[in-house]
């Protein structure tokens, strides 16, 4: 498929506050058509309330924000989204086809049987890309985790989304499912110019492929090349603590400001072994 030209993402002048607290603010960001954007921070930065007005699930405060060419609000089959993984009911009966068909409602489907041959099609066609054929008819309350997270990258995608909004995918995900999921998400956005926004407390699994990175601290916010960002003058700088910055075997590794980042140590070590 053909992407426009335009930015995928647009932002200009963005704030967010909730009462005193401003989350960012002065927030200018333009994603281009298959940018990889991963988007850090420590707890409570804002860095889902961005996913959430990207959705248009949350206004501004001020400013402008644009996706896929539009002001966001409404269903917009041009957006696909990856909430936070969270286990599906274990009771849920729902069958993964149906989950992943879920992802087209909003497009335009004929209903005669052509219209549904094809729906059909498209829906084993997004089940393969992930690898998900073998247990797409089993109920998805009674699959794994890592099971569960590609039948949601399948609805996100099914779709064929120019931005594709990732919250935090990779959590309680094992280091093969880690791989196996960013991975899909990689190729997705070079094979068709998907615009990618990766909410992650992990840079590490995605390192890769990562293009640019926004960081949020504290109201602050830094966007650059993952080496301008993941630097320790820059983190030291908008944790306003001495924070060192290593770089091991491909590998980024954050040390000091043990308080503001602490969540992140477990993750680090589980890299480390691996
Ligand atoms: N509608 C709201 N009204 C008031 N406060 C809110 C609202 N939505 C979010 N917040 C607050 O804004 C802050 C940022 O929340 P957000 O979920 O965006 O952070 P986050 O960076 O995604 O955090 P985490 O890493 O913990 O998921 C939190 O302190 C949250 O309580």
């Amino acid at each position: 498929m053909t992407r426009p030209t335009r930015p995928a993402v647009e932002i200009s002048g963005a704030r967010l506050s909730f009462g005193e607290r401003t989350l960012w603010s002065g927030l200018d960001l333009q994603v281009r058509p298959g940018e990889f954007l991963a988007v850090l921070g420590p707890n409570g930065s804002g860095k889902t309330s961005l996913l959430r007005v990207l959705l248009g699930q949350q206004g501004l405060s001020a400013g402008t924000v644009r996706v896929a060419g539009h002001a966001p609000g409404g269903s917009n089959p041009n957006i696909g989204y990856i909430p936070q993984q969270r286990a599906l009911e274990e009771g849920l009966t729902l069958r993964g086809t149906d989950l992943v068909g879920l992802g087209l409602d909003g497009h335009r489907w004929g209903t005669g049987l052509f219209g549904l041959s094809k729906r059909r099609r498209r829906i084993a066609d997004a089940l393969e890309a992930v690898g998900a054929e073998s247990y797409a008819n089993s109920p998805v309350g009674r699959l794994s985790g890592g099971e569960q997270q590609r039948l949601r990258v399948a609805q996100a995608l099914i779709g064929d989304p120019e931005v594709l909004l990732c919250d935090e995918p990779l959590l309680s995900l094992d280091l093969a499912h880690q791989r196996v999921v960013s991975g899909l998400i990689d190729a997705r956005r070079r094979a068709a110019d998907t615009a990618v926004l990766f909410v992650t407390h992990e840079i590490n699994p995605i390192l890769s492929y990562v293009d640019r990175v926004l960081y949020l601290v504290n109201g602050e916010f830094r966007i650059g090349t993952p080496d301008e960002v993941m630097s320790s003058a820059t983190l030291s700088e908008l944790y306003r603590t001495h924070v060192e910055v290593l770089r091991v075997g491909g590998q980024i590794h954050v040390a000091g400001a043990q308080s503001a980042l602490c969540e992140d140590e477990s993750h680090h070590l589980t890299d480390q072994v691996s």
